[in-house]
């Protein structure tokens, strides 16, 4: 199949780019590369460009006329969505509808969306399915939630089906290690303990050890980048034969408390973690467990790099190979 790979030189989207590759599709990637990387891309056709520019979208689909289309570019720290809405809801929603819209003109009909656990806010039952209530806390979890909203209303109005991906939290990097996370700045728990491990970082915090939680510290469920570009390649099968759309949420269903993370990043990488306690950070609910029985169900995904040890040698491999060229 065609495919337009927007935000393709980010963390996430350079490893499906890489997957879609392997899988024989051609790939247009479309990125501004406000914090992805041109060396990211390792295939296909490379266009620089924002999903701000009507124009030059329009021309790519013109010229390249992809069948279906991945959603991968948006701002992505919750912290800053806050202090800063006004990029948040002009990036994450009215580019995205840019390219909607777009889509709609030349009738293209297959989306796939990048969407997070941030649309369910503070849970009111673990673990977290497709029907959770949405009550996003942050900008960036709202501007998610909009855009899932409009796909609804897109379908109705357009027959544009979608299919919306919540990520939980999206960690690893790529096993053949071509790839990882390269975030700047960084603000994900485990690229920043591998930083620690690898005395790029003296310290990391601790936010809180006071949740009411096993050991008091926040649980996540965190999940493979490659599980995670497998689930698209199955939604995008998905899309293809049945025309419907969807949403699935994406984890492993097993939660691991910050301070099991830490345990487990000195065992796979055999340094000591200088830890600070510090406060809560805002917004962060105690536990986040992904219920993905739909994914499995209805698209037979099935997560196959799911041990945090692997997740965690797989990032540590990507940060000793980031260390030994850049010092
Ligand atoms: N990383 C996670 O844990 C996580 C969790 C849940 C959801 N997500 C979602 O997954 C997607 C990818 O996340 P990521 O971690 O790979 O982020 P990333 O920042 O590494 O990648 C985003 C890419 O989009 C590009 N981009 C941003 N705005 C653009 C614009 N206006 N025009 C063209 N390109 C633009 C950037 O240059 C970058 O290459 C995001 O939509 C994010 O919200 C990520
Ligand atoms: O320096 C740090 C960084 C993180 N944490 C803790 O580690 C856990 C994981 O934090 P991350 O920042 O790695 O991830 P989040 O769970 O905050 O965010 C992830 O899930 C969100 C959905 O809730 C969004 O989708 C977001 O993009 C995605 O990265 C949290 O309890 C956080 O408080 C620390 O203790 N110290």
């Amino acid at each position: 199949m065609k495919i337009l790979l927007v935000g393709g030189a980010g963390y996430i989207g350079s490893h499906m780019l890489k997957m879609l590759l392997a899988a024989g599709h051609q790939v247009v990637t479309f990125d501004n590369l406000s914090s992805g990387y041109r060396d990211a891309v390792l295939g296909g056709e490379f266009i620089q460009g924002d999903l701000a520019d009507t124009v030059a979208l329009d021309q790519v689909f013109t010229q390249h006329q992809p069948e279906a289309v991945m959603h991968f570019a948006s701002y992505i720290q919750v912290g800053e969505s806050v202090k800063r809405p006004d990029i948040y809801y002009q990036n994450n929603v009215s580019n995205t509808l840019n390219l909607l819209n777009t889509m709609v003109k030349h009738d293209v009909k297959k989306f796939i969306f990048s969407s997070t656990a941030a649309i369910f806010g503070e849970p009111v039952a673990v673990p977290i399915d497709e029907l959770h209530p949405k009550q996003p806390v942050n900008p960036y979890g709202k501007s998610k939630w909009m855009i899932e909203q409009a796909l609804a209303d897109y379908d109705v109005a357009f027959g544009l089906k979608s299919i919306c991906l919540r990520y939980f939290n999206a960690a690893g990097a790529d096993p053949e290690g071509q790839l990882g996370e390269r975030h700047e700045p960084e603000t994900h728990l485990i690229p920043l303990l591998l930083q620690v491990a690898s005395g790029r970082k003296p310290t990391i915090n601790v936010f809180g050890r006071d949740y009411d939680t096993e050991d008091g510290t926040c649980v996540r469920d965190y999940i493979h980048v490659v599980d995670l570009c497998k689930a698209h390649l199955l939604a995008l099968k998905n899309l293809e034969q049945h025309q419907q759309s969807n949403q699935f949420n994406l984890g492993n269903g097993k939660g691991f408390s910050v301070q099991e993370v830490i345990n487990t990043v000195q065992r796979v990488t055999e340094k000591a973690i200088h830890v600070i306690d510090s406060p809560r950070r805002q917004g962060d609910p105690a536990r986040l467990i992904a219920d993905a029985t739909r994914a499995q169900r209805e698209l037979t995904w099935h997560p196959s790099l799911s041990s945090l040890d692997t997740i965690v040698q797989h990032a540590w491999n990507w940060e000793q190979k980031v260390t030994r060229t850049d010092p």
